[in-house]
């Protein structure tokens, strides 16, 4: 138990604000005295034995608690109210120490006076041992006396009262004998808690080395914080009593000034009082004087303040004339300027707003069909009083707008064309791949050369909508035939990069284009071809005189044959039908009966000249439209030789019968798309001319991407492309890692639906995770796309076969020198640099014939040595490539020229 009290003691010491150890230990102390109390209380109740309380020691206690608040405020006053956490621990371990110090005196005091009386209890004992060892004796003796007098029949009574008085005594001393034996059991009880108090006093000695050893560190932390700062502060504190004082004195000083103005000031208004009494008279006469000259003061500045209000009103009057005038100037001007605007830097976005807003009234049976078809003529013309109707009132209700436009509607004649492409991708709204872009880039140039073009898509959930302005759904559903029923078609219009776009969303129970994807689903045969019967359904329920119907894939090839076999027999004739195959690997086959689903003749189009494919008993849709349209076009004029033969998937027999309509046209890029000078998702947009755009650009993919950047001359090799097996997926793994045994960087921004493909290029992009030189991104990110072609030095298109190929035009007009595999249109828009045969000016990139390792990497060896060691040389043919026309204008005179004559013929037909 003490042991354990003093342990607390201690730990209370160490842990307990400041009061807690010298109550703990004034408890422990009181404990202790009880104690001794108690084993004193034999010697208390005989009055010789005096003792020594309980008080003093309390007293002492109390004393030294005020003594060690002495002391803590002694050292405040020397060392300041600083560093508050050091003060109040030394504070602290000050007090406790000199508790404790007082506490151990007291304990030795309390065993020293236990001592002396467990001294002086063992003599008494001794003492009365002595006693009691007598009356033993003389007990024993009576004994045998009274033995004897029984034994010789004692008569003598004197005899028997001492005997009796001895045996009274002998009952008292047993009695003494029992009490004193219960005093010896105290006095051992003594001894014991004497040992408990020399345990407790040895505790208590470790605890005072312990705090006298914190008090030494204290104090060597107090003499590291420096004597000097408390001196400052003290002198501060001095300096601020001073300061305290004297303003007292200074307070004490203003107090009896006011005191004495105070007494002054009720002498001087008594003064006052006096003084006012005694001039009062002659006051007043002077008083009225001095009011007839201010008053007259003021209403002379009163009449010129008047007079300047007066002008200052008339110039303010003037000014607001003035300024309405400005204002109505700035108002016709900037009406002037939007109208300019908008017909100058838009005019493709105000005439498509205009067909579409005809093309509405038409479906929504407003207007006839002839007032339609001179409208749309009208806006073919890009008639003047049709923009100037539209502007004027374009804010009113369409129904004036439509009246307006029909006073104005005059028939006429014209040699442009009204072209509609019907697809399934247009950039950027709805894009996958080269389709997308060829659809808006053609149309767009197609559209610049006074072509009426629209498109129709489908109108899927997934595509981006914020890409189309204006978009609404029209007040008509348009019916379609699908299965042999009939079913509603929502029709959505908006414009897409200034073209007018029709959106048809099929009220089918099978949500055709709601499939969160383009392609790739299942029915994807159903999808399309109810897609292609619908878009004929709504060219030929608007009326519209189209003269060009082009269609693109297999996705809407059934048009050709739909065209020919049904609506051409329901009068909606004028039309020729070009068909663009854009990949000849997806031609789109089912089984015969599939076909019907649409409403085509199965019987009729299931033979070898007409659907059914050369090789298999289904029919093939991409042959249908070879068979089926006026004019058979593909994107590059190699791919169109190479498809004649084995590139054509089977189809090189049709191909071959319908050569003479079957052409090749190098597909263009949109330029206003794709360029340096303007795109918005470069970091430092550049130009042929200013090249340091570029290498901010590379600095910049090469940061977001975290890749090396200490050599800013170490070549970039870029990719972006499908992970597809046509795009030669072997090869491009090869160039990432010949890239990197050659010391260049490499990106590769592409993503595949072949499971395994990907699967394989995420093990690569894996491998090089950590690797500070070769990033994969297995995506697809239009915007990280723009941000390669711009960072890049050289790109990469090792295809197997490539129709076209957009990519590598894209890299030249970004300055990225292309290294391609001679095959399609790669092989008609990179030519090599180092090829002697062909003049240099028209040397562009590097190339390579076989689809092989050891071609390819020869190709690149070759760049890295030109990039490398002749940078002047490269210099010239980065800006050479970016000065390039792949831009639409060409190609889209090819399209024209062949649409003009289709169209000619059909006028000469009827
Ligand atoms: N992962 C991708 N992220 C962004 N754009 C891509 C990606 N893959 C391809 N593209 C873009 O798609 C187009 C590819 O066109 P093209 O070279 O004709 O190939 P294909 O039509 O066979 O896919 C280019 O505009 C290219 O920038």
């Amino acid at each position: 138990m003490a042991c354990s009290t003093a342990a607390g003691v201690e730990a209370t010491a160490l842990l307990s604000p400041r009061p807690a150890p010298s109550s703990v230990v004034r408890r422990r102390l009181a404990l202790a005295c009880r104690t001794r109390h108690r084993s004193l209380r034999v010697a208390a109740q005989r009055p010789q034995k005096s003792t020594t309380g309980a008080d003093p020691l309390n007293g002492s206690n109390v004393q030294s608690d005020e003594a060690a608040v002495s002391t803590a405020k002694e050292r405040q006053r020397n060392y300041g109210d600083g560093d508050g956490i050091s003060n109040l621990q030394l504070e602290d371990l000050v007090g406790m120490i000199q508790n404790t110090e007082k506490n151990i005196l007291l304990l030795n005091q309390a065993r020293v006076q236990a001592l002396e009386h467990a001294d002086k209890i063992l003599k008494e004992k001794e003492a009365l041992q002595r006693k009691i060892n007598s009356l033993e004796t003389r007990l024993s003796e009576t004994d045998a006396q009274h033995k004897l007098s029984n034994k010789g029949n004692f008569s003598d009574s004197s005899l028997g009262l001492e005997f009796d008085v001895l045996k009274e005594e002998n009952i008292l001393l047993k009695e003494d004998i029992e009490f004193l034996k219960t005093k010896l059991i105290e006095v051992a009880e003594t001894e014991e808690s004497i040992f408990k108090l020399e345990k407790e006093r040895a505790l208590l000695d470790a605890s005072l080395r312990q705090l006298e050893s914190r008090f030494i560190a204290a104090q060597a932390d107090m003499m590291k914080l420096g004597p000097r700062k408390y001196d400052a502060w003290w002198e501060k504190v001095e300096k601020l009593e001073d300061l305290l004082e004297t303003t007292a004195n200074k307070v004490e000083h203003a107090a009896m000034i006011l005191d004495h103005n105070h007494d002054l000031q009720d002498k001087l208004e008594k003064l006052e009082e006096s003084l006012r009494a005694a001039n009062i008279s002659k006051f007043s006469c002077y008083l009225v004087d001095l009011l007839q000259q201010k008053v007259k003061s003021v209403e002379e500045r009163f009449q010129a303040c008047n007079r300047e209000m007066h002008s200052q009103i008339e110039l303010y009057e003037n000014s607001i004339v003035e300024f309405h005038g400005t204002l109505s100037k700035l108002i016709e001007e900037s009406e002037k300027r939007s109208l300019e605007n908008f017909t100058g830097n838009m005019p493709s976005e105000l005439w498509s707003r205009i067909s579409l807003l005809i093309d509405g009234w038409l479906l929504e049976k407003k207007i006839s069909y002839n007032d339609a078809n001179t409208l749309r003529e009208m806006v073919r013309k890009r008639d003047s009083c049709l923009r100037e109707a539209y502007l004027s009132c374009r804010d009113t209700e369409s129904k004036e707008v439509m009246d307006n436009f029909l006073k104005m509607a005059l028939p006429g004649t014209s040699s442009g064309l009204h072209i509609a492409h019907i697809a399934a991708e247009m950039a950027p709204v709805a894009k996958v791949g080269g389709l997308a872009d060829v659809i808006s880039g053609l149309g767009k140039a197609l559209q610049k050369k006074g072509h009426l073009v629209e498109i129709i898509l489908p109108k899927y959930d997934c595509m981006q909508v914020d890409q189309v302005s204006n978009l609404k759904v029209l007040d008509v559903l348009v019916q379609s035939f699908f299965e042999g029923k009939m079913f509603n078609n929502k029709i959505w219009t908006g414009t897409v990069e200034g073209l007018p776009v029709y959106f048809i969303e099929p009220q089918h129970p099978a949500n055709y284009f709601w499939r969160a994807q383009y392609y790739g689903e299942n029915d994807d045969f159903k999808r399309f071809s109810y897609f292609s019967r619908a878009a004929l359904e709504l060219l030929y329920q608007s009326g519209k005189k189209v003269d060009i119907i082009h269609c693109h894939d297999w996705q809407t090839a059934f048009v050709a044959p739909l065209y020919w076999d049904i609506y051409a027999n329901l009068g909606f004739n004028s039309a020729r039908i070009c068909f663009t195959c854009h990949n000849f690997e997806y031609q789109g086959t089912a089984p015969a009966r599939d076909l019907a689903w649409c409403g085509l003749d199965v019987e009729h189009l299931d033979r070898p000249d007409r659907m059914r494919d050369n090789s298999h008993g289904r029919i093939n849709v991409v042959k249908g439209a070879i068979v089926y349209s006026n004019i058979v076009t593909t994107v590059s004029p190699t791919y169109a030789l190479e498809v004649r033969s084995e590139g054509g998937r089977g189809l090189q027999d049709t191909l071959k019968v319908h050569s003479r309509k079957f052409l090749g046209i190098l597909n263009g890029i949109d330029t206003d798309t794709w360029n340096p000078s303007t795109d918005r998702y470069l970091k430092v947009q550049y130009n042929a001319n200013d090249l340091q755009g570029k290498a901010a650009n590379k600095a910049a993919l090469r940061k977001q991407l975290n890749l090396a950047s200490a050599y800013p001359s170490q070549p970039l090799v870029g990719c972006i492309t499908r992970l597809v097996p046509q795009k030669g997926v072997h090869l491009i793994r090869h160039a990432i890692y010949k890239t990197a045994e050659i010391g260049g960087q490499f990106v590769l921004l592409g993503s595949s639906p072949v499971p395994h493909i990907q699967k394989e290029f995420e093990g690569i992009a894996d491998y090089f995770q950590n690797n500070n030189n070769i990033r994969l991104l297995l995506k697809y990110d239009d915007a990280l796309s723009h941000c390669i072609y711009a960072a890049s030095d050289m790109f990469i298109v090792p295809s197997i076969f490539e129709p076209c190929g957009l990519t590598q035009m894209i890299a030249m007009r970004y300055g990225s020198v292309p290294i391609v595999r001679k095959t399609g249109g790669l092989n008609d828009s990179v030519f090599d640099f180092d090829d002697e045969t062909i003049p240099m000016e028209v040397r562009n990139g590097f190339t390579f014939v076989k689809a092989d390792e050891q071609g390819l990497s020869s190709a690149m060896e070759r760049a890295f040595n030109c990039y490398t060691r002749k940078p002047e040389v490269w210099k010239q043919l980065v800006q050479k490539d970016m000065r390039i026309d792949f831009s639409w204008d060409t190609s889209a005179s090819q399209y024209e020229d062949i649409y003009q004559k289709a169209a000619a013929r059909a006028r000469a037909a009827a």
